[in-house]
């Protein structure tokens, strides 16, 4: 209720909306709906005027006055076929005030010149009145020029029956007052037309702006979503997946493999001494060195594959389609590139080298936490041996078999210049035995 009131009184009394902008915008829309009914109202009255020639002839036969009459209204079909010609080829004329108010003057003066030629006819009130409702009802045009139109028809019909056809009073006030409320029907049913018509434009504009709210509202909804699912999935610091998405990524990979029967190693990667390079060179440091090892970890990986950050300074790759010996030469890849990496940042003092432990899912595992706990442990005996080298894990042994000799982990790589004298190479700690991961790990 009230926002229909609020909408009344957005318009003015032509029925027309007070913001001009707002206006012209709705007359904008209806430009080729105003010079469909233009034409059609010229066609019509044209077919009216040709008729009423027939009238002419008939009541006047063909003498001068019939001739004169005929032209009248020749020249008044010529301009209003010339009009609609006009509106066809340019549909903005049908808004124009000019040459459509030009058109209704011709016609309403050809319509008054008949009293005089045709007099003592009584049909002249209702061709006025007919005429009256045309300009109100069929006529597109604005109410102010409407009221001007039907003022000079009401005018001259005074001044052309005064003058010429002379009727009896009581005749002549029932005119007036047939023509009065003929005016004031038409302008109260063109002004609720016009009314309504912008009422219901002024809702689809609200509806439309409410959608285009409303799909604003989604969408950045939507991208909220997105941002919230990609940072629940990455690792900030690296902007590679995290190790819940890691895990997501690898069953649904090890899933794959297991149907379609086909290799998936892992590896697990780890930045050796980065404890020592975090002490000397600070944490923030650290963390953008732990960017580039992911950066060096993607460059040579397909897409396909899958990478991950395990964690501090390790991550983590599972490689479809890969048997060991793909799976090492990748790795070994990663541990030159990495080796070879120009980082003057650091100094000579502290070269970045990677140890890489890889295994494989074998047949008849349905997760992929063994492959990642051998791969583990092969790392960790990489790291034994002096570390920047890829380590193979060797097969499981079956649960009842002998524990694993340090001999059994196939190795690749360099013994790490400076690297920690202090391990022992062919150590065998207690969680390198199958069954047995380092504490605290997977
Ligand atoms: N800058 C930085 N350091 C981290 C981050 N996560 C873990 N670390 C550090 O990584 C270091 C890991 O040290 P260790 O586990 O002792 O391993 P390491 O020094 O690399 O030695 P090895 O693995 O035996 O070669 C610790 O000092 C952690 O504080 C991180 O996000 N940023």
């Amino acid at each position: 209720m009230k926002a229909d009131s609020r909408r009344l009184e957005g318009l003015n009394w032509q029925a027309e909306f007070h913001d001009p902008a707002m206006e012209a915008l709705f007359r904008r829309t209806l430009v080729a709906y105003h010079a469909c009914q233009l034409r059609l109202a010229l066609a019509v009255i044209s077919g009216l005027f040709l008729a009423f020639a027939l009238a002419d002839y008939s009541v006047l036969g063909p003498g001068q006055t019939f001739q004169a009459l005929l032209v009248m209204r020749l020249l008044v079909i010529l301009v209003s076929l010339l009009l609609a010609l006009a509106a066809w080829r340019r549909p903005v004329v049908a808004q124009a005030p000019l040459p459509v108010n030009l058109a209704c003057l011709l016609g309403l003066s050809v319509l008054l010149l008949t009293i005089p030629l045709r007099p003592g006819e009584g049909i002249h009130v209702a061709s006025v009145v007919t005429a009256s409702m045309a300009l109100y009802l069929f006529i597109p045009n604005r109410i102010r020029w409407m009221l001007a139109t039907n003022t000079y028809l009401l005018l001259g019909f005074l001044v052309a029956i005064t003058l010429w056809a002379p009727l009896p009073p009581g005749l002549v006030l029932t005119s007036l007052l047939l023509l009065a409320f003929v005016n004031l029907l038409g302008w109260a049913t063109i002004s609720r037309i016009k009314r309504l018509k912008r009422e219901q434009f002024a809702m689809l504009l609200e509806e439309r702006s409410a959608n285009r709210r409303l799909k604003d509202e989604i969408l950045e909804r939507e991208t909220l979503e997105a941002q919230l699912r990609h940072m629940a999935c990455t690792d900030d610091l690296t902007g590679i997946a995290n190790r819940r998405h890691f895990f997501e990524l690898a069953e649904q990979e090890l899933r794959r493999a297991r149907r379609d029967g086909t290799p998936l190693a892992v590896c697990m990667v780890d930045i050796d001494l980065f404890k020592r390079l975090n002490d000397h060179h600070g944490h923030a440091l650290g963390d953008r060195v732990l960017a580039i090892v992911a950066g060096c970890c993607q460059s040579v990986l397909r897409d396909s594959d899958v990478l991950g950050r395990y964690g501090g300074e390790e991550f983590v790759i599972a490689l479809p389609l890969a048997d060991l010996d793909m799976a090492t030469t990748i790795a070994e890849r990663l541990r030159e590139k990495v080796s070879s990496l120009k980082l003057p940042m650091l100094g000579d003092e502290t070269p970045l080298t990677v140890t890489v432990g890889i295994s494989r899912v074998e047949e008849g595992e349905s997760r992929i936490d063994p492959a990642l706990l051998r791969a583990d442990q092969a790392l960790y005996a990489g790291k034994a041996q002096g570390r920047n080298r890829v380590v193979v894990a060797p097969r499981p042994v079956p649960e009842c078999g002998d524990p694993l000799e340090p001999s059994a982990w196939r190795t690749d790589g360099l013994a790490m210049p400076g690297a920690d004298a202090a391990i022992d190479a062919t150590a065998s700690p207690a969680w390198l035995r199958p069954g047995g991961p380092p504490p605290g790990r997977l």
